[in-house]
């Protein structure tokens, strides 16, 4: 198989990495390129082997999946720069929200598909979200899946649910880790305890209780049954959490679907100089 990356920033080169160290592709399989070609080539060190491509059309050129690991505003230039290496049967993956697959339809002689990774595919784990063009096959997107099977649980979305979908799977590390950090911050300046000690605990909570939703197969509500004994502590605390936290997560919703709007505008802009409403 021929892989081309274009992008190895945070997302590019975690997928090299999670698809190398899972021996889904061996790193001759894999071209890579990259604005700074310095942060390329030091990739490309690590790994015997994998090439580097010098512009996005020779990483595009004779591919059979060609990744687009790039912000939303750098969509345009980078797809400009593959439209003469891509034939019928390249196939284009985009792993951001905010640029659709009407938008990379428009501008590829190709097949595309946008699938939305997540940091926790860095340790095989969390899904990824798989949307299709029109020119994709069956096989196309069982072949596609099949290489996300490695690090990740592929799943299938309708792209009108990309952004709050890729906010529980790949923005959702990010909130949740930050509620873990506010947890142990209190803990310590509530009690002194030491932060190192406060932390440990606090991380094989989260990893068991993660362990419980899945191998336990217990449910959510479950396990606040269980724990929150009538009349006991647990109980205490959750009812004022129930209080003081009321329609926060709609306002975080809400957040990030405002924000995704701003760049869908953008995008929409960029590639075809028209708006669109879509969410
Ligand atoms: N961070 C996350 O957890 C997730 C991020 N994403 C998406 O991944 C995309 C990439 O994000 P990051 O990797 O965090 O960004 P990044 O900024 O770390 O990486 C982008 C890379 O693209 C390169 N680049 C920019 N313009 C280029 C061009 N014209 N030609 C070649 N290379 C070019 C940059 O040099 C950089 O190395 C974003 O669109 C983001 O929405 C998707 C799912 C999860
Ligand atoms: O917004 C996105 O497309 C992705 C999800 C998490 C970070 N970036």
């Amino acid at each position: 198989m021929n892989v081309g990356f274009i992008g190895t920033g945070s997302m590019g080169s975690l997928l090299i990495e999670a698809f190398i160290s899972s021996d889904a592709l061996s790193p001759s399989e894999i071209t890579i390129s990259n604005r700074t070609i310095a942060k390329a080539e030091a990739l490309a060190d690590r790994y015997p082997g994998m090439n580097v491509a010098y512009s996005n059309a020779e990483a595009a050129l004779n591919m059979d999946y060609i990744f687009l690991c790039i912000k939303p505003h750098e969509f345009k230039q980078v797809v400009q720069d593959i439209q003469s290496s891509v034939h019928s049967d390249s196939i284009v993956v985009s792993i951001t929200s905010p640029v659709l697959l009407s938008h990379l339809e428009r501008e590829l002689n190709c097949k595309v598909a946008k699938i939305i990774p997540s940091i926790t595919n860095m340790v095989r784990s969390g899904a990824t979200l798989c949307m299709y063009g029109d020119s994709m096959t069956e096989q196309d997107k069982s072949d596609l899946e099949q290489l996300f099977s490695f690090i990740s649980e592929p799943i299938r979305i309708e792209e009108s649910y990309t952004r709050i979908v890729s906010d529980l799977s790949s923005c959702g590390p990010a909130f949740f880790a930050f509620l873990l950090q506010q947890f142990v911050d209190a803990a310590v300046e509530e009690t002194g305890i030491p932060r190192d000690g406060a932390l440990q605990v606090a991380i094989n909570m989260l990893h068991g209780t993660g362990l419980l939703l899945t191998e336990g197969g217990m449910t959510l509500e479950q396990i606040q049954q269980r724990v929150a004994v009538p009349g006991g502590i647990t109980a205490k605390a959750l009812y004022m959490l129930r209080q003081e936290t009321e329609g926060i997560f709609n306002h975080l919703i809400r957040t990030t679907h405002t924000k995704y709007k701003d760049d869908l505008v953008k995008v929409s802009n960029a590639f075809c100089g028209e708006e669109v409403n879509g969410q």
